[in-house]
């Protein structure tokens, strides 16, 4: 893909394919600070029939209308089979973590209808990239009406959310996607996890072996009713202390990773119906949390099936093997995942999560995730396992 050009990217600071060249070039910001007042102060041009707004995500009416541009217009599987459906409690979750500005969630109305027709999200996060940390912007949830393709509105939305993000004098960010752009500081592979394997066959998620039939693949992903480490629960707020420093220990050891207070802890990772799920293993007799593991709620519609409309998948989000074999710790949260009605559970391939995907029965997906930074060179791409970060 070197030689497609990159009209908008290339002006960004960003790795670029003809740094190659240059190996000199030393890791780190590509650009300096600017002083505030150098900032552009008012929003960058739309075309003249768009406006912009601020969605406030604390009005349903506003949730609402993000939901429904998302339902419709979001990221598809390669196949277009699936489209991700996020929830509003999902997004209002991603969206309000401790410290979050309303003006970084930013959309576009067609000036006439008033409609609600792109989307781009920013949120603070403090990330750690090697021996730097960072307070950076998460940016996600890029979206333009399918109707409103190929019109150069992304750059814009882009050029947009960058600067609301330097009004607040941050200089980097971080983002993921599942196409390749300059330049992925890492690109990962999912991975997944049967857990309703008729529902998967029956939608075309998963197809049934040559030399499989139902009932032996149905015995294949079988789970049990009941967890096997003893000491494994739900995770309560009185863990918080300790599941922060079991996780900031465990996060220390990637290259890129976050760096949570307890408040994050507190926000992103205690259990929130249909939006998170989060475990620890507590030791009976020391009472010691020696294990974590969580993950998200992201369902995707079925695209055009009559039997079936919706696909409940979990996604694997943090996890700490501690005291238990990260296997065993990971089996037991299948079977909460099976209990709970998930008919998939996914995994990237990055942390350890390579030391349980085969044992578990993953299987590997159709597609990549790439990781970004932007104005951040790093010379060298990362292997997916020494990736620490998880974006939603
Ligand atoms: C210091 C703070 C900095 C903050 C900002 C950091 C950077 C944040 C960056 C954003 C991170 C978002 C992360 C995130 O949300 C998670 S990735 C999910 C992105 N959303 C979707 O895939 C939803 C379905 N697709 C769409 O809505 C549209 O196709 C979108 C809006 C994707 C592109 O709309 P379009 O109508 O199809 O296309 P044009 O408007 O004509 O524009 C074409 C240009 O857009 C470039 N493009 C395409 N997909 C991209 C993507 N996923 N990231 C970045 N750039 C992307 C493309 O390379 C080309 O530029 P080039 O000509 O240079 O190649
Ligand atoms: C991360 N976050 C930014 C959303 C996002 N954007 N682009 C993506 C491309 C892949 C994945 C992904 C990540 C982990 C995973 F286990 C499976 C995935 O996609 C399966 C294929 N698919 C795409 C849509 N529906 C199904 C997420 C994303």
């Amino acid at each position: 893909p070197e030689s497609k050009r990159h009209q908008f990217w290339e002006t960004q600071p960003v790795g670029q394919y003809r740094d190659k060249e240059n190996a000199d070039l030393p890791d780190g910001s590509i650009e300096p600070a600017t002083p505030p007042s150098e900032v552009k102060q008012e929003p960058y041009n739309l075309p003249s029939s768009y406006e912009w707004c601020t969605c406030d995500v604390n009005s349903e009416d506003a949730m609402a209308e993000i939901y429904a541009l998302l339902t419709n217009n979001y990221v598809e599987d390669d196949d277009n089979m699936f489209r991700f459906d996020y929830s509003v409690d999902f997004l209002r979750w991603a969206l309000r973590p401790p410290g979050y500005f309303p003006n970084w969630h930013i959309g576009v109305r067609a000036k006439t209808s008033k409609k609600l027709v792109a989307f781009i999200t920013g949120v603070p996060a403090r990330i750690r990239v090697k021996e730097s940390v960072i307070n950076m912007a998460e940016i996600n949830f890029l979206c333009v009406h399918k109707k409103l393709r190929s019109k150069r509105l992304a750059p814009v939305l882009i050029k947009e959310v960058t600067r609301r993000v330097h009004l607040e004098n941050l200089w980097h960010a971080a983002y993921t996607a599942g196409v390749v752009l300059p330049t992925p500081v890492a690109t990962c592979q999912y991975w997944h996890r049967s857990l309703n394997p008729k529902k998967l066959i029956d939608v075309g998620f998963s197809r049934l072996g040559a030399r499989n039939t139902m009932s032996r693949t149905i015995r294949l992903y079988r789970l049990p009713r009941e967890t096997v480490t003893p000491g494994f629960r739900a995770m309560e707020r009185r863990d918080v202390a300790k599941v922060t420093a079991l996780l900031r220990g465990y996060l220390a050891q990637f290259s890129v990773a976050p760096v949570f207070t307890e408040a994050d802890v507190e926000y992103w990772l205690l259990p929130l119906e249909n939006v998170v799920n989060s475990y620890v293993v507590e030791n009976p007799e020391s009472r010691e949390v020696t294990d974590f593991a969580s993950f998200y709620t992201l369902p995707s519609t079925v695209i055009g099936n009559e039997q079936y409309s919706v696909l409940k998948a979990a996604y694997s989000y943090y996890n700490v093997s501690g005291a238990t074999p990260i296997a065993q710790l990971m089996n037991d949260v299948l079977i909460m995942a099976k209990r709970c009605d998930y008919d998939v559970f996914n995994a990237l391939d990055i942390m350890h999560n390579e030391d349980f995907l085969k044992e578990l029965k993953f299987g590997p997906g159709d597609g990549h995730l790439h990781y970004y930074l932007y104005n951040y060179r790093m010379k060298e791409a990362l292997k997916p396992a020494e990736l620490g970060l998880v974006l939603l």
